[in-house]
């Protein structure tokens, strides 16, 4: 994984010029939308969004300027060039058939979209069968919800490559790229990256949480604890992310021989926190491939 990181491309932003379409609007899709709205990559009029539910859609897509909601999801796909699919796993089979329908009615037109799915799980070979869509056609990635400010993670995996997607392939790129890290992988990695990065924001959220909680257990009030404990995880992330150092070599430049520090990794490891943080990922991945 280390290598992978080493090897991962920051990726030059630019602005996209196509219209750009979300099949399910919640939390991801709005997470990569707002993203790209705030960086410039993406004006509010070139998005087209749908859901099943107009009045949330709207409550939430409106502040960004957002205007073409719609619970019509073959009107986004008519309208885009590129279709990020952003529904639950559990929810693909219904709109299977939608999308099947158009890409064999209108093959003309879609013969130049890419479909980008973010489901967990959901193989490039269920993709391409169950929407019957060319393997140049479509891509598989797994983003996560830092993107929204500009700090993601998006890894991704496509089986082949045609002239006519592979534009759309590059501003897709451009996309990820400008919202964080983002990289080509082998598609037999996509799981372990859901469990690792998809799913790690939750894990550091929870982690953040606990800090704070410590700090309040302490007598430090609440909303400064939080502060700290966000910014200490961002400060140590950013030093690993720079220096190159192995984190290892960073804990050991904190830890004061009979010091401070040293007393809580104690701690830490008493709790075994290395140990359960590996089982949540290794559960994550399991849980992925389960639900492809
Ligand atoms: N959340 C995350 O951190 C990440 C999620 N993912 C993947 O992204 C996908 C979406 O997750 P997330 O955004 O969290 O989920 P949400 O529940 O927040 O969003 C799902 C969206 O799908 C819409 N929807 C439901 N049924 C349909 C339908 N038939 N047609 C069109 N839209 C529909 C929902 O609309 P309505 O409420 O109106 O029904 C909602 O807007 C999942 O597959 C997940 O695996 C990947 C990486 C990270
Ligand atoms: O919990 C999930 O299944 C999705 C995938 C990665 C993050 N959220």
């Amino acid at each position: 994984m280390f290598l992978i990181l080493l090897n991962a491309t920051k990726m030059s932003s630019g602005v996209c010029n196509e219209k750009v379409g979300f099949i399910g609007g919640g939390n991801m899709a709005f997470a990569i939308a707002s993203g790209l709205l705030k960086k410039g990559v993406l004006q509010a009029d070139q998005v087209y969004v749908s859901a099943t539910n107009l009045d949330n859609l709207q409550k939430r897509w409106s502040p960004l300027g957002v205007t073409h909601t719609t619970v019509n999801n073959l009107e986004v796909v008519c309208h885009a060039k590129i279709v990020f699919i952003c529904v639950k796993p559990q929810i693909f089979p219904q709109i299977t058939s939608q999308l099947r329908d158009a890409v064999a009615n209108d093959y003309e037109n879609l013969k130049s979209t890419l479909f980008v799915s973010i489901i967990a799980g959901i193989t490039l070979q269920r993709l391409i069968e169950d929407l019957n869509l060319q393997p140049y056609a479509i891509v598989r990635a797994m983003p996560n919800t830092p993107m929204q400010v500009g700090v993601g993670c998006t890894a991704f995996s496509r089986l082949s490559s045609s002239s006519l997607t592979d534009t759309r392939y590059n501003e897709m790129k451009i996309m990820f790229g400008a919202l964080g890290l983002a990289f080509e992988v082998p598609e037999s990695q996509i799981n372990a990256i859901t469990g690792l990065a998809g799913c790690g924001p939750a894990y550091v959220y929870q982690f953040i949480e606990a800090l704070a909680d410590g700090g309040v257990k302490q007598g430090i009030p609440r909303a400064v604890a939080l502060q700290l404990a966000a910014q200490t995880v961002m400060g140590a992330a950013k030093t690993v992310l720079d220096t190159g150092k192995h984190p290892g070599v960073l804990k050991d430049e904190v830890c004061s021989p009979g010091g401070a520090t040293i007393h809580g990794v104690h701690a830490l490891e008493q709790g075994t926190m290395r140990a359960t943080v590996m089982n949540a990922v290794e559960r994550a991945t399991k849980r992925a491939e389960e639900l492809s």
